[in-house]
């Protein structure tokens, strides 16, 4: 398969996306349904490289993306920089009013400090409510979208027509992220993010709202040992059978 969807999609518009079928080698796509709105939900624990996943999806599709993570981590930047405890309930919900999708900031946002506060936030049922409602909203748009995150394929976009749960072991997802603070020049101990992704996997699986874990009808990707391109051509597979199996006659 493949060969020809591989080489005619990226030059598609999102809006003329067709659908594909495994063994169709003429020169056009199939033209008998047309999808305008297709959902692609990902979720998966902490760097087990959802983010990268979803962005490449959304290029490749021609769809808008959101990183939900985003959200929760500028309430949690948020009561940082006022100096607001954690732990008060009514400050993060306070906090999470005021987000604005068109105003998350990836750079300010991806401090250590925030991941983790983010995820103690992220356990306020009514944190999660207020940034549910925005994150369904955006994924309401005509064209559909890709949200990646915890909690997309269970409870955000539990309709969406593609669940993907992308995993890895905690220790190549340590290994990735040191790599990336290395790139970035910066300096970490192994061992400490280690902890600090356990802890998070920990808090996120274990929290009673809306706790990470795949939906039932999720496709699971490990790529602990996948390359990023290997990824993404599995998860374009998935998504692309996904949608082979949608189209009518
Ligand atoms: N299959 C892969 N092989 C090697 N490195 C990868 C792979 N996928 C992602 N990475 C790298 O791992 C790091 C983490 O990936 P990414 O930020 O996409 O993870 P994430 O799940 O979105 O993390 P977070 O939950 O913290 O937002 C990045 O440096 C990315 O380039
Ligand atoms: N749908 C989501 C997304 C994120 N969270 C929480 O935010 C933390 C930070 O997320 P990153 O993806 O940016 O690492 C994460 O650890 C979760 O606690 C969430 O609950 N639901």
């Amino acid at each position: 398969m493949g060969a020809v969807a591989v080489s005619l999609a990226p030059a598609l518009r999102r809006d003329d996306y067709r659908l594909f079928r495994r063994g169709d080698h003429r020169a056009q796509p199939e033209r008998a349904a047309v999808k305008t709105n297709l959902i692609i939900a990902i979720d998966g624990p902490a760097a087990s490289g959802k983010g990268t996943l979803a962005r490449r999806l959304a290029d490749y599709y021609h769809l808008p993306h959101l990183d939900t993570g985003l959200t929760y981590r500028a309430v949690a930047q948020m009561m940082l920089s006022k100096a607001w405890s954690l732990d008060d309930d009514s400050r993060a919900i306070e906090a999470a009013g005021l987000v604005d999708l068109a105003a998350l900031d990836r750079e300010v946002l991806s401090a250590h400090e925030v991941a983790d506060a983010a995820s103690r936030v992220a356990v306020i049922p009514e944190v999660r409510r207020i940034l549910v409602e925005k994150q369904r909203e955006f994924a309401r748009r005509d064209q559909g979208a890709v949200l990646d995150g915890r909690d997309i394929g269970t409870v955000v976009c539990p309709q969406a027509d593609v669940k993907l749960y992308v995993t890895a072991s905690a220790e190549v997802r340590a290994l990735r992220r040191l790599r990336d603070i290395e790139g970035r020049g910066g300096h970490a101990d192994f061992s400490e993010i280690l902890g600090d992704i356990k802890k998070r996997d920990e808090r996120d699986m274990g929290r009673a709202d809306s706790p990470l874990k795949p939906a039932e009808d999720a496709h699971l990707l490990d790529t602990s040992e996948m390359s990023i391109e290997a990824a993404f051509r599995s998860a374009k597979n998935i998504v692309d059978d996904a949608m082979a199996g949608k189209t009518p006659g």
